[in-house]
């Protein structure tokens, strides 16, 4: 999956004096945050202290009012290689409309490898059934949708983004509201990952079995990084670093969550984070 070519040994993620404001509001404030490549980064911090719209930000869902960021060496503006990036979003979606198998939405992380109007390869169908068996899912690809608990569908998102084979895997909360078992199970998938090389940034409320993955923690406060270093505990989410007593975290609610702020995108031509 990756290459050891030294045009993309630089930093995956390298985001200078990074501003987001939304509505006038300044949302992120003047960040700088480099992610290199294999790196696991879990992203953590109050509830609106802006680790979702970093994360839209780095998608190119939401766009920067200051700064500059690249990926993979590239100027934003200039990047188009969407299929090395994976995204899953914070609140799920893969159920909405028509009732849709496990497998095509699996499959739809394929379209941004694909050419189009080309029936998939052979490739498409081994990426497809591997990235189901990552997150433990083979048995059910044939299942609707709207048959699985929220755990499940949070891991059907997770093959979705595997099977683009991606080199760089956002995560939005994907264990808020998910059961241990679940939680266990997508903490094997990221491990998968982790192993071929990919670098992974994870928002988190709560660390639980992801904690042996976690090579590095970020705490967002108010829009800026608070905390950039080694990997914490869940103990620490209740220190001052995280807003004080009076800010805890809560987890979002079952199902996984019904984020009050979800946006839509601005930018059309990014299939993969569209959808
Ligand atoms: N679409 C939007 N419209 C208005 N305000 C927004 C929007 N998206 C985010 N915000 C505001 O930006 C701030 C950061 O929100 P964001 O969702 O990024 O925080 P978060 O750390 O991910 O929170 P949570 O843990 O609750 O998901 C909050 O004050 C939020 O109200």
């Amino acid at each position: 999956m990756l290459s050891d070519d030294p045009a993309t040994a630089g930093p995956v993620i390298a985001l200078q004096d990074g501003s987001v404001a939304i509505d006038g509001r300044p949302v992120l404030r003047h960040l700088n945050l480099t992610v290199n490549r294999g790196e696991f980064v879990a992203l953590m911090g109050a509830n609106g202290s802006g680790k979702s719209t970093l994360v839209r930000t780095l998608t190119g869902l939401r766009p920067l009012s200051r700064g500059t960021l690249q990926l993979f060496g590239t100027d934003f503006g200039r990047f188009r290689e969407w299929y090395r990036l994976g995204y899953v979003p914070q609140r799920p979606s893969a159920a909405a409309g028509v009732p849709t198998s496990v497998w095509e939405v699996v499959a739809s992380g394929r379209l941004t490898r694909r050419r189009p109007l080309r029936p998939k390869s052979a490739a498409d169908r081994a990426a497809i059934a591997g990235a189901l068996e990552v997150v433990g899912l083979s048995d059910r690809a044939r299942h609707a949708v709207t048959t699985l608990s929220g755990g499940q569908h949070q891991r059907v998102l997770i093959a979705r983004a595997l099977a683009g084979e991606p080199e760089l895997i956002l995560l939005d909360e994907p264990t808020a509201g998910v059961d241990l078992p679940n939680q266990e199970a997508l903490a094997q998938a990221l491990a998968v990952l982790k192993e071929r090389g990919a670098t992974v940034v994870l928002v988190t409320h709560e660390i639980g079995p992801m904690e042996p993955l976690i090579d590095r923690a970020i705490v967002m406060r108010d829009g800026q990084i608070a905390y950039d270093g080694a990997p914490l505990t869940d103990a620490d989410v209740h220190t001052p670093l995280f807003g004080g007593a009076h800010a805890h975290h809560h987890a979002h609610p079952e199902p996984v969550s019904d984020h009050a702020v979800n946006v839509s995108s601005p930018v059309d031509s990014h299939p993969e984070v569209s959808s």
